[in-house]
């Protein structure tokens, strides 16, 4: 797929604010003539792609800075186009300055990631490796980071690519029979057809099965913190980020009463939310407190259950367990304060539902809370993440791999039940339609305009 566009966009690549450089960007097939107008140096126009020159950007006799110039001469450059990067120092009017005198020269301001866009456009990466690009500027962590920089280099794309080649060759076989009905042949091996769709659907349904991994490494995984009044939930949550406070240290929009912060575990984003304690409702602030404890709880990728040992009975261990621990949700629970452990505490047994861990930490003294990192570690990711395995991130890709599987679902009940090839062909083709939308093999301008005005300007 290869566009011409006509216009050449330009706009700040850095961020805004001061830097010591800034980088304004132009993509374009003006790119280097316009450069070349307002830049007192070489002659851009006569010089070899990916070469840097030093020079000074001039607004008629006045030097406006002192500036580097990289040339990136179509299509070896990141938008296929002829792009020009100027690096000139990075005050907010010198900046602003040269955009306004290349504007003045004949650029246009770009949009929201139209230089990705444009990439996307002239085939210099696909959608699914566009999207990727946004997403790497937002990772946050080493796993998130890697996710999209997997996807980035096309790992997602060429395993949809061998699905969809699969599948093209089917469509035609089946289709050459549509030309032949009165003979009632079979170009299209019916067994290896069913066989072929069967792997994809396996194959794709564990694509749809990585959405909730991969979606969680991009935006944190939900971890709940709850426990009666004084069982130790913020003294534990400070001790869990005692030595590795994230980047993001206090996330914007939570509420009052509940807390979140951000731990990393192991190149992981763990969104650790300390709730109300439980049980204390003795008026209404306090009740409604406590329902949205519940329904964290009931959201939440792994639950951490509080309780102090040397306060708590088995009975009423029992009895929290019973209320809070659901076999849909992975559970630790947390016996704190052992540094004071009373003699007769150690004694308390109680039956944990399968698949409930216990760990005995001391918040307050530190104690063992390495082993309950490693364990909500464990217990959420370990087993699900290996290193070239392909994690979907991206609702959009989600929902199109649903609605793949679906009609891929659809032919296997076509074979099963001797539909004719007409019927075939079109759930097939359906199919492949929805695997394109991944790729953008099938695109529309407004799906395009959604995700590229997510970008920031000047990507
Ligand atoms: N200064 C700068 N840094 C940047 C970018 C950029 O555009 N400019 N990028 C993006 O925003 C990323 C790098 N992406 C890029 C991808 C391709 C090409 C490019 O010139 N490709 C040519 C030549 C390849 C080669 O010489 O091997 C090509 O694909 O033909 C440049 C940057 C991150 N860093
Ligand atoms: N000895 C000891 N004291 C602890 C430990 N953890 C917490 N505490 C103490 O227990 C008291 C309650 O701790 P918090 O962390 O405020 O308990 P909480 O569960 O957040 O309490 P609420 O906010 O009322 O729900 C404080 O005095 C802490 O110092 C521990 O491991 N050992």
């Amino acid at each position: 797929m290869t566009q011409h566009q006509e216009d050449t966009i330009v706009a700040l690549a850095t961020a805004n604010g001061v830097g010591a450089i800034g980088v304004i960007r132009l993509s374009g097939p003006q790119a280097i003539t316009i450069a070349n107008s307002v830049f007192k140096g070489k002659d851009l126009r006569k010089q070899a792609s990916h070469t840097i020159h030093f020079g000074h950007i001039m607004d008629g006799d006045v030097i406006l800075d002192e500036v580097l110039m990289s040339l990136f001469v179509a299509p070896k450059s990141y938008t296929r186009e002829n792009v020009v990067e100027i690096s000139c120092h990075g005050s907010n009017y010198i900046i602003e300055s040269i955009i306004k005198l290349l504007i003045k020269h004949g650029a246009r301001a770009a949009r929201a990631g139209e230089f990705t866009m444009r990439a996307f456009l002239n085939g210099q990466l696909d959608l699914s490796q566009a999207e990727a690009v946004a997403d790497l500027i937002a990772a946050n962590s080493k796993a998130a980071q890697q996710a999209a920089m997997q996807q980035l280099r096309g790992g997602f794309s060429n395993q949809l690519q061998a699905l969809r080649e699969q599948l093209v060759t089917f469509a035609s076989l089946i289709e050459l029979e549509l030309d032949f009905s009165e003979e009632d042949v079979e170009f299209a091996n019916r067994e290896q057809l069913r066989k072929l769709v069967h792997e994809i659907v396996l194959i794709i349904g564990k694509l749809i099965q990585s959405f909730e991994l991969g979606n969680a490494i991009k935006q944190g995984v939900n971890t709940v913190i709850a426990g009666r009044p004084n069982a130790g939930k913020s003294t534990l949550l400070n001790a869990l980020l005692n030595e590795d406070r994230a980047i993001v240290s206090h996330i914007p929009g939570t509420t009052r009463d509940t807390i979140e912060e951000v731990l990393n575990i192991n190149g992981i984003n763990f969104r650790l939310i300390d709730t109300a304690g439980i049980r204390e409702a003795t008026d209404t602030i306090e009740q409604i407190g406590v329902q949205k404890t519940m329904e964290k709880i009931s959201q939440t990728a792994v639950l951490l259950y509080v309780y102090d040992v040397n306060a708590l009975s088995a009975t009423d261990l029992t009895a929290d367990i019973a209320e809070l621990v659901k076999p849909s949700i992975p559970a630790i629970i947390v016996a704190n304060k052992t540094d004071l452990l009373a003699p007769t505490a150690a004694t308390i047994q109680v039956q944990l539902p399968d698949g409930t861990d216990l760990v005995q930490v001391s918040a307050k003294e530190k104690q063992h809370i390495d082993e309950l990192k490693q364990l909500i570690y464990q217990r959420t990711v370990k087993g699900q993440l290996s290193a070239d395995e392909t994690l979907i991130t991206n609702i959009r890709h989600l929902e199109a791999l649903q609605k793949t599987e679906q009609a891929l679902m659809h032919v296997l009940e076509g074979i099963q039940t001797q539909t004719t090839s007409d019927f075939l062909a079109m759930d097939i083709k359906q199919g492949l339609h929805y695997l394109g939308e991944i790729t953008g093999t099938v695109t529309t301008d407004d799906l395009l305009d959604n995700i590229f005005s997510k970008f920031c300007i000047g990507k």
